[in-house]
């Protein structure tokens, strides 16, 4: 580990965590079972959620085959994480990375198992989800404690909560939309451009229970838009939306969809964001690149341009080994975010620690 610190003579495991993709076509049915399965997602009694996972994987499962063949016949999710792993652990020597999936291989059960052989002396859990979710972070690390337990694995652990506004992520953000928007000036000179920040959506109900989710991407934005103001010296247009829509339920608003409709009535050029994704996979790969594409042209749209996801970009990485060491300089303990205060979440309190009690009891 660069730089002294409590942490620095020590065997750390760092545990990754990610949502995975099928490794194969064979593989997308029982992933999206697998997805619409956990209660994380569909909160109904489990005899209920059996039967309903079933029927939702299968609804759009024509249309999940065509994306995934468009990316070769699988998710390129896993590579890019490990390439994550391997540039994170490159910048945190005595570390080492491990992968978790939480709804295809690695599982968190392989990947505790893994980590247990390593015989670490502390462990560090690092969500690759900026902000916090029930449906993400939350069923994740659920995951985990439940896989640990079963492998026996014992040793002092720090978990992340969610780095939605710390500054060095917000940085790394704001310097990959620059150069999009460098490539987009520079190709419709004298354009008005707006940046419109799409994040994957969630069930309306969700937010209303608590889930601070939408609450972390707007601070996000934030955080990225100030960055950009120091580094541009300008006030740039943008909005927040909300992508990937894949229940029946309604989902929050605005949709990327509708923030598309609306830059074409503007007559402005957007330059879509991912904001809660770290990684290329089918959301921004297929539904960003390809249908949003298509919908942009539909709609006439001035221009429409994509800033790529930070995959292995070395201030991303950078940013994530610091938010990495700033956590377990801290010492054990559940929750090591925001530079050790408090969340300062909505709800005015972590998250994590909120969401564990309430499954708990
Ligand atoms: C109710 C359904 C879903 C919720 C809620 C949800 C939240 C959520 N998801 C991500 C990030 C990813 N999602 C990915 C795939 C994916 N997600 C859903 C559904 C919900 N996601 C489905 C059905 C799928 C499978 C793809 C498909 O069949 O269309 C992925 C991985 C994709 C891959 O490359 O394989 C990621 C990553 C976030 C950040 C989030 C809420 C905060
Ligand atoms: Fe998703
Ligand atoms: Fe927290």
């Amino acid at each position: 580990m660069s730089g002294a610190g409590p942490a620095s003579d020590r065997r750390i495991a760092i545990v990754l965590f990610n949502l995975g993709g099928p490794d194969g076509p064979e593989a997308i049915k029982p992933f999206r079972v697998n997805l619409f399965s956990d209660p994380a997602i569909i909160r109904a009694p489990w005899f209920i959620r059996f039967w309903l996972a079933r029927r939702i994987a299968a609804a759009a499962q024509q249309k999940a085959e065509q994306g995934y063949a468009l990316m070769g016949g699988k998710s390129p999710l896993l590579e890019l994480t490990r390439r994550q792993a391997d540039a994170l652990e490159a910048g945190l020597p005595g570390a080492k990375c491990f992968v978790a999936m939480r709804y295809w291989h690695p599982f968190a059960r392989e990947a505790a198992e893994q980590v247990k052989a390593w015989e670490p002396q502390r462990i560090l859990l690092l969500p690759l989800y900026p902000q916090f979710s029930t449906t993400t972070t939350g069923s994740s690390l659920a995951d985990w404690h439940e896989a640990a337990a079963r492998a026996g694995l014992v040793a002092p652990t720090t978990t992340l909560c969610c780095w939605h506004d710390d500054a060095g992520y917000a940085a790394s953000i704001a310097a990959l939309v620059a150069g999009t928007l460098a490539t987009a000036r520079a190709e419709r000179p004298g354009a008005k451009i707006r940046l419109l920040f799409s994040a994957h959506g969630l069930p309306e109900n969700i937010v209303r229970a608590g889930d601070p989710y939408q609450d972390h991407v707007e601070r996000s934005v934030a955080a990225v838009m100030a960055a950009l103001g120091r580094s541009l010296g300008e006030a740039i247009d943008h909005q927040v939306c909300y992508q990937s829509r894949a229940t029946p339920q309604r989902w929050i608003e605005p949709s990327t969809e509708q923030a598309l409709a609306r830059a074409a009535a503007d007559g402005v050029v957007a330059v879509v964001v991912p904001i809660a994704f770290v990684s290329e996979h089918i959301e921004t790969l297929v539904e960003l690149d390809v249908d949003y594409r298509e919908v942009a042209e539909t709609l006439h749209l001035q221009g429409y341009y994509r800033v790529p996801a930070p995959n292995d970009d070395a201030s991303f990485i950078a940013a994530l080994a610091g938010i990495a060491r700033r956590a377990l300089a801290q010492g054990d303990g559940l929750c090591s975010h925001r530079g050790g205060r408090a969340c300062d979440a909505r709800h005015g309190d972590c998250p994590w620690t909120r969401y564990r009690a309430v499954n708990a009891a």
